[in-house]
């Protein structure tokens, strides 16, 4: 079985004393629930909410982290300054930081063998823009993508991390894909993983999908088959809403 997990994006918000008033208020909230619940946050605060959550099943994780060990890359944060905070995932290949920030497959690929070296779990992005899907060329885009974001990678190591559909149109846009389609994707992504690797190892990733997932949505949406999780950005910001969705 596979072991559901919400985890929250915040982007870029939120100071150190709003993430930690936000950890006081989910505490309670979230300490009976079986779903994985993470929240991944900006670098600043990642030290401070894992010391807030220690006695917690809530864990914690970046948005990302550079492929190189270490060097003349400035701006940037290793695998190696994460695993010291202790941190349990990465986000990597994040939709917005491949529009904005020069992210390729490619360096999702690096990115996501560093993680795993660090034993750090990458959730690793995919995706289409809305052209992609008005072409028909879903299934064509996130093939490619997790392909080469999961080149050369073993059996295990797969399937331990996570991997998150994320259509771009649907991302804070109030758009969600029906949870059908979500499905199916997410469904398409797990034969992709089956003829990379194998059966056992496409039943045990979870993918989890994002994008505009909400308390009044999410229900829906984590009764799919093959949808194991979600990556909530928008709705992931208010204590209430987040616990709604933990506790979907
Ligand atoms: O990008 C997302 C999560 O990574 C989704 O963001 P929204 O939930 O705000 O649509």
């Amino acid at each position: 079985m596979r072991k559901p997990i919400i985890a929250g994006n915040w982007k870029m918000h939120k100071t150190i004393a709003e993430a930690l008033e936000f950890v006081e208020k989910i505490k309670a909230e979230v300490a009976g629930t079986d779903v994985e619940t993470v929240i991944c946050a900006p670098f600043t605060q990642l030290k401070d909410i894992k010391q807030a959550v220690k006695d917690t099943n809530i864990k914690v994780g970046a948005q990302n982290m550079h492929y190189e060990e270490k060097g003349a890359f400035t701006g940037e944060i290793s695998a190696a300054m994460l695993k010291e905070l202790m941190v349990d995932y990465v986000i990597i290949g994040h939709s917005e930081r491949r529009q904005y920030f020069n992210e390729t497959d490619e360096t999702v690929n690096k990115k996501v063998k560093k993680a795993l070296a660090y034993d750090i779990t990458p959730i690793m992005c995919v995706g289409e823009s809305l052209e992609e899907r008005e072409a028909e060329k879903t299934k064509e885009i996130v093939k490619d993508q997790t392909m080469k974001g999961l080149e050369g990678l073993t059996n295990e190591q797969v399937s331990s991390l996570v991997i998150a559909y994320e259509p771009i149109w649907a991302i804070g846009t109030g758009k969600t894909a029906s949870s059908q389609d979500a499905n199916e994707v997410i469904a398409y992504i797990r034969e992709v993983v089956k003829d990379m690797y194998s059966e056992e190892v496409s039943e045990e990733v979870r993918i989890q999908y994002g994008g505009s997932v909400k308390p009044s949505n999410v229900e829906e949406i984590m009764n799919e088959s093959d949808i194991d999780g979600a990556l909530v950005g928008g709705a992931s910001l208010e204590a209430s809403d987040f616990t709604a969705l933990v506790n979907f």
